[in-house]
């Protein structure tokens, strides 16, 4: 059982977490995640998927995606080599920090914890090579329910720390089309809170 410190966001319901590590000579131990540690603190999720990408160099760019309506997914991220920046935007409408969005530093020697919400928008750049990528989903992957939208909209005019000409995005990241016009064909992205 380790203690875990909580850390708000700016963003509405957002999370950072640090678990306690427990080093030694030999390296570190932690528990990466406990139900019942969470629980305590409030963070009641039914973790029911782990996913683990692999990006093999700096410069990787995945995102923004998010599942939509009732596929929306609770994701609890973490790194286990190497150090990414982590962007999340908070597309439910209705919350106080609607369409804002925030970047953490997310490194497998910070081992943070993003506690991302359902209703948000996630993705992130690598800032080393060889980045695993691990989170933990509340609800199953849902092809018909997926959802994304342009890394460089500029109505949200995020500050990715890279050169974006330079960045490696995969062909469906590269077309993604823009918030509002995801808006305008599903109104509903996750529902008014
Ligand atoms: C997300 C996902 C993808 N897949 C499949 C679909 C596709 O053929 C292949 C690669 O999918 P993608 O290109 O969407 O992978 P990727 O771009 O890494 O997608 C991920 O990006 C980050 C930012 C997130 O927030 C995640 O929720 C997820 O959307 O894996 C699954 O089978 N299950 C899953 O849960």
């Amino acid at each position: 059982m380790g203690k875990l410190k909580i850390i708000s966001t700016q963003l509405q319901d957002a999370k950072i977490i640090e678990p306690e590590v427990f080093g030694d000579q030999r390296g570190f131990f932690t528990e990466s995640y406990s139900k019942r540690d969470y629980q305590k603190l409030g963070l009641n999720f039914d973790f029911i998927q782990d996913n683990q990408s692999l990006s093999q160099t700096a410069g990787v760019l995945r995102g923004l995606h998010f599942q939509r309506g009732e596929s929306a997914q609770t994701k609890l991220i973490h790194v286990v080599t190497g150090v990414v920046w982590d962007v999340i935007v908070d597309l439910r409408q209705g919350s106080p920090t609607y369409k804002k969005w925030e970047g953490f530093i997310i490194s497998a020697s910070n081992h943070r914890q993003l506690l991302v919400p359902r209703g948000f928008a996630h993705g992130f750049v690598t800032l080393t090579n060889n980045v695993n990528f691990l989170y933990k989903c509340d609800h199953y992957y849902d092809p018909a329910a997926d959802g994304g939208i342009s890394y460089c909209d500029p109505d949200l005019n995020i500050n990715w720390p890279i050169d974006l000409q330079q960045a490696i995005i995969s062909e469906k990241d590269a077309h993604q089309v823009l918030l509002r016009e995801f808006e305008k064909d599903n109104p509903f992205i996750y529902g008014k809170i």
